[in-house]
């Protein structure tokens, strides 16, 4: 498929995406719920009930303890798992209810996933794996190597972008995810625990990038973490406890 084949199909599949809910809700849930039905029969209650707004052009932060459902509630956000019960609104429309191909387009021209490992292909340099994406959704060449440049330089690599994952720092690292998410100008990126393998001070320099681009750029940002020294640079925290946001 071209590259303008491409665009207009993510076109006419969001022509129907007016303006959400509120003109600044970008995301939200109504009465979400996610069960696991584990082994011996029993099931876990991990997600209860979650109401939750997602504005846009802001960092969110989702918060919590280990199990208290984070990485549950980004997913289903992220469309990449679906909920027991409850609506997911994006863009005006609930994409639970949606075609799996329709959430692919969703995920693939709207969304951008930055995770705790980083992921990146080892024997290829910061550009190259930058540039793989937009290679993959066959965008030119000329613009492929603008936005690979311009990306690379946002997150502060214009200086590495020709070193091997394995020639960077993991803070590095994590940067060059960031800018292979951004490449394609998503409408919100989800974060698991992006931090979650740095040090402090490194783990602090990637959410103040996050600041950043939701500043300069204007970017929405869902990340997750458990990590209490992060929340102060968030636009907006949600706390989790045992499945449920709680004040
Ligand atoms: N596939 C699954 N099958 C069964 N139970 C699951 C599954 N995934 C998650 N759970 C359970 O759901 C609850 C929430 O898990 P989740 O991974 O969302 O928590 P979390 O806050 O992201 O934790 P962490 O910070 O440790 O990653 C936990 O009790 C977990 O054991």
């Amino acid at each position: 498929m071209t590259n303008a084949v491409d665009e207009m199909r993510a076109k006419t599949l969001f022509d129907v995406i007016k303006e959400p809910c509120g003109m600044d809700t970008i995301l939200s849930t109504e009465n979400l719920c996610r069960d696991f039905k584990i082994g011996d029969g029993s099931v876990v209650n991990a997600l209860k009930n979650i109401n939750i707004e997602i504005e846009k052009g802001k960092l969110t932060i989702l918060r919590g303890r280990s199990g208290s459902g984070k990485t549950t509630l980004i997913n289903i956000l992220g469309a990449l798992d679906k909920p027991t019960k409850g609506k997911v609104m994006f863009g005006g429309r609930d994409i639970t209810r949606l075609s799996e191909r329709a959430r692919d387009d969703i995920r693939r021209y709207k969304m951008a996933f930055v995770f705790q490992s980083v992921a990146l292909m080892s024997g290829m340099t910061a550009y190259e794996n930058v540039d793989f994406g937009l290679r993959l959704a066959k965008y030119p060449y000329e613009e492929r190597d603008k936005r690979t440049r311009e990306c690379l330089r946002s997150v502060g690599l214009e200086k590495r972008m020709f070193h091997r994952p394995g020639e960077m720092s993991g803070g590095e690292q994590q940067r060059v995810a960031i800018a292979r998410a951004i490449a394609h100008k998503p409408d919100i990126i989800f974060a698991d625990e992006p931090t979650a393998e740095l040090d402090t001070a490194t783990a602090l320099h990637v959410v103040k990038l996050f600041k950043e681009l939701v500043a300069r750029d204007e970017m929405t940002i869902i990340m997750t973490t458990h990590d209490p020294s992060m929340i102060d640079i968030a636009d907006k925290v949600y706390t989790l406890e045992d499945g449920e946001i709680v004040e």
